[in-house]
């Protein structure tokens, strides 16, 4: 298994040197690291939806591989530069920044395709190919689709080595967000309440505590929990009978044409009907479903879609993005909540995201709640 140090030193020598190696030692330490690991990798291979939907869009569409030139960017373990190997490509040229690229040539080595599928371990972004590509393809999906910003690799990689008639894997990407009704709220008021009992008890217990009071610092843990905790979006799987009305989309990308500038910040307004009588908006909940569709010029012979939508069966391992709204709301079937939504990168890390969410509810009586502002991590 690599070692961190290892991969990052993989890392920085494949950086150019100067601030850029400094930020690609960190983006490793923070984001790449963990892809160097099977462990992570097979969370992705045992997700069935996400595998199923990848397998139906290669071998479904098997006429956009057959003696095709692909590009596979983030290959990790390899799987899908072997399965459009397997689906008739005459080369594929598998990315991978981390030394799972040594596990990603084995694999290919034990499926017998190692005379295609060519690994090449280093970051998209310096890589440089011998040719232009007819297909890439790529898992680039993060939380609530943009998280971990791996899009922009690929958009790297289009620009530089896709042939203007070539397609895109997946072909476009929707974001989406929805009002809920969710016990979650109480668990992480539980959350907060056992950390701070939890300091609380250490404080009573340490008048001094190894001969220093830590009391004179509990209003700081308290303010940072508040800050941090409180404010993050929690994962979870939903069923579909929490979302207690209409689903809204906050952002379509066409990943043939999407520009960096245009997923580093998105905004939206939308206006979401409630469908339900005498419950609680408690929480929005956000997800995301991408569609491999072809181009206009090299339709799919059959449209694929990969889904992580609420669902009775236990979903991926994307699962939904929970952003619980303090207070909740008593809502009506009848009513709509309008919801201003902006999702920027972080200033610290820009493979997470800052979220500022606008409400307003306006009851089917005709009362409109004054709108109430609020922020959120999607770390
Ligand atoms: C979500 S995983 C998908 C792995 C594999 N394609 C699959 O579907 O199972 C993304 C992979 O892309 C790699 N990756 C992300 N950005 C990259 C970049 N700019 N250059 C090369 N590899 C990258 C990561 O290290 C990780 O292994």
């Amino acid at each position: 298994m690599a070692s961190l140090a290892a991969a990052a030193d993989a890392a920085a020598s494949s950086a150019g040197g100067g601030g850029a190696r400094v930020d690609k030692e960190v983006d490793f330490a923070n984001y790449f690291c963990t892809y160097s690991y099977l462990y992570h990798q097979k969370e992705m291979l045992c997700d069935p939806v996400r595998m199923d939907a990848y397998h139906s869009a290669v071998f479904r569409n098997a006429h956009h591989f057959r003696g095709k030139v692909v590009l596979d960017v983030g290959t990790g373990s390899g799987i899908l530069a072997i399965w459009s190997a397997q689906a008739g490509a005459k080369k594929v040229y598998a990315v991978e920044a981390t030394n799972m690229a040594e596990h990603a040539r084995e694999l290919a080595r034990a499926n017998d395709v190692a005379d295609i599928v060519e690994v090449i371990q280093g970051s998209m972004e310096d890589v440089v190919l011998p040719e232009k590509v007819d297909v890439i393809i790529s898992e680039w999906m993060g939380y609530f689709l943009l998280r971990e910003s791996m899009f922009d690799s690929v958009i790297c990689a289009r620009d530089r080595w896709l042939k203007p008639d070539g397609v895109m894997y997946p072909s476009h990407a929707r974001m989406w967000l929805a009002p809920i009704r969710s016990g979650l709220g109480d668990k992480k008021m539980e959350g907060f309440d056992i950390a701070m009992h939890d300091w609380n008890h250490f404080v009573a217990d340490t008048v001094s505590y190894y001969g220093v009071n830590m009391n004179v610092l509990t209003k700081a843990y308290r303010a940072e929990n508040e800050k941090y905790y409180l404010k993050s979006s929690i994962w979870n799987n939903l069923r579909p009978n929490q979302v207690i009305g209409q689903a809204a989309i906050v952002k379509e990308i066409d990943c043939l044409t999407a520009t960096v500038d245009e997923i580093q910040e998105v905004r939206a307004q939308v206006t979401m009907p409630i469908s339900e009588d005498m419950t609680r908006l408690a929480a929005l909940a956000g997800w995301f479903d991408v569609h491999f569709r072809g181009s206009k010029q090299n339709p799919a012979a059959q449209e694929v879609e990969l889904s992580t939508a609420p669902d009775e069966n236990g979903g991926t391992h994307w699962g939904q993005q929970v952003f619980l709204l303090t207070p909740p709301l008593k809502v009506n079937e009848g009513d709509t909540v309008k919801v201003s939504f902006t999702m920027v990168r972080s200033k610290e890390n820009r493979r997470l995201m800052d979220l500022e969410f606008t409400y307003e509810l306006h009851e089917s009586s005709g009362k409109q709640l004054p709108a109430i502002t609020t922020k959120f991590y999607l770390d």
